[in-house]
C-alpha cells in the first residue's frame, strides 16, 4: 500500500501515540497578548480573502474579537498555566462507595475542523485516602475540553489526571457529545452523537461499570 493510500484510510495525524495534546516546544514562549495580535492579523487576512469589507463597522472588530476568543476562551486549556488547582482532602468520612459527578457540560472543539463538540461528561470514582472538591472535577473537564480535541483523547486526559490526584485507578469517565463537523457540514447528520468511555481499577468489572451506567441513565434530580 502506498503512503498516500494509507492516509486516505486513516487520515493524517488522527492517531497519536500519546494522550498528550500535540504541542510545539515553543507553544507558550509568546504572551497571550502577542498571540492575540498575531491571530488578529491572520484572521483579518482570512476575512479579506473571503471578500469581506473590514472597514464595515460591524466587521472591523471581528479579527480582534476572534483572536481574543480563541486565546482566552475557546482554547485557554492549551496553556498548562491555566490548569485548575485540584484541591483534594483526606477522606475523613471513610466514604468508600461510588461518587458520581454527572451532567458536566462539555464545550469543546474538534481539532480536525475547529467546530464545536457539545455534550456532557459523567465522572465517578471510589475514594481511597483522598476525596476531591466536586467543582474541581467540572473545572478539570472544562480545562481539557477547551482545546482543539478528539473525544477519545479528551476522555483519557480527564481520567488520567483524576487517577493521579485521587491516588486510585478506580475512576470512570464517560462523554456523550455532538460534533458539529458531523451534524452541520459534511454528512450533515443532525441526529447522531458520540459516546466515549474510559476507566480503570474496579470499573474494569462489569458490576461497577453497570452501577455507574445505571446512575447516569437518570438524567435529572
Ligand atoms: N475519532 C474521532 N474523529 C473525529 C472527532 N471529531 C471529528 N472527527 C472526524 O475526523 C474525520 C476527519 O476526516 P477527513 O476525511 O480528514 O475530513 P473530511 O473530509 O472533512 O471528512 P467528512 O467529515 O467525512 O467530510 C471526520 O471523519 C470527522 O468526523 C473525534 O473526536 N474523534
Ligand atoms: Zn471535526
Amino acid at each position: 500500500m502506498k503512503d498516500n493510500e494509507q492516509i486516505e484510510i486513516t487520515g493524517n495525524n488522527h492517531f497519536s501515540t500519546s494522550i498528550k495534546t500535540p504541542l510545539r516546544a515553543d507553544a507558550f514562549d509568546k504572551s497571550d497578548d502577542e498571540k492575540i495580535k498575531n491571530i488578529q492579523h491572520h484572521f483579518g487576512k482570512i476575512m479579506e480573502e473571503l471578500g469581506l469589507d473590514l472597514t464595515d463597522d460591524s466587521l472591523s472588530g471581528t479579527p480582534y474579537r476572534f483572536a481574543k476568543m480563541y486565546v482566552k476562551e475557546l482554547f485557554y486549556g492549551l496553556n498548562p498555566a491555566n490548569k485548575p488547582k485540584l484541591s483534594v482532602f483526606i477522606n475523613k468520612y471513610s466514604y468508600k462507595k461510588m461518587l458520581v459527578e454527572q451532567n458536566i457540560t462539555i464545550d469543546s472543539a474538534c481539532e480536525h475542523h475547529f467546530l464545536p463538540i457539545v455534550g456532557f461528561a459523567n465522572v465517578a470514582y471510589i475514594p481511597k485516602d483522598k476525596v476531591i472538591g466536586l467543582s474541581k472535577i467540572n473545572r478539570l473537564v472544562d480545562y481539557y475540553a477547551r482545546r482543539p480535541q478528539v473525544q477519545e483523547r479528551l476522555v483519557l486526559q480527564i481520567l488520567n489526571d483524576l487517577q493521579d490526584v485521587l491516588e486510585t485507578k478506580d475512576v470512570i469517565v464517560s462523554i456523550t457529545a455532538k460534533h458539529l463537523c458531523v451534524s452541520s457540514r459534511g454528512i450533515k447528520d443532525q441526529s447522531s452523537f458520540t459516546t466515549t468511555l474510559e476507566y480503570g481499577g474496579c470499573f474494569s468489572e462489569s458490576e461497577y461499570r453497570n452501577e455507574f451506567l445505571k446512575i447516569i441513565a437518570q438524567q435529572s434530580i
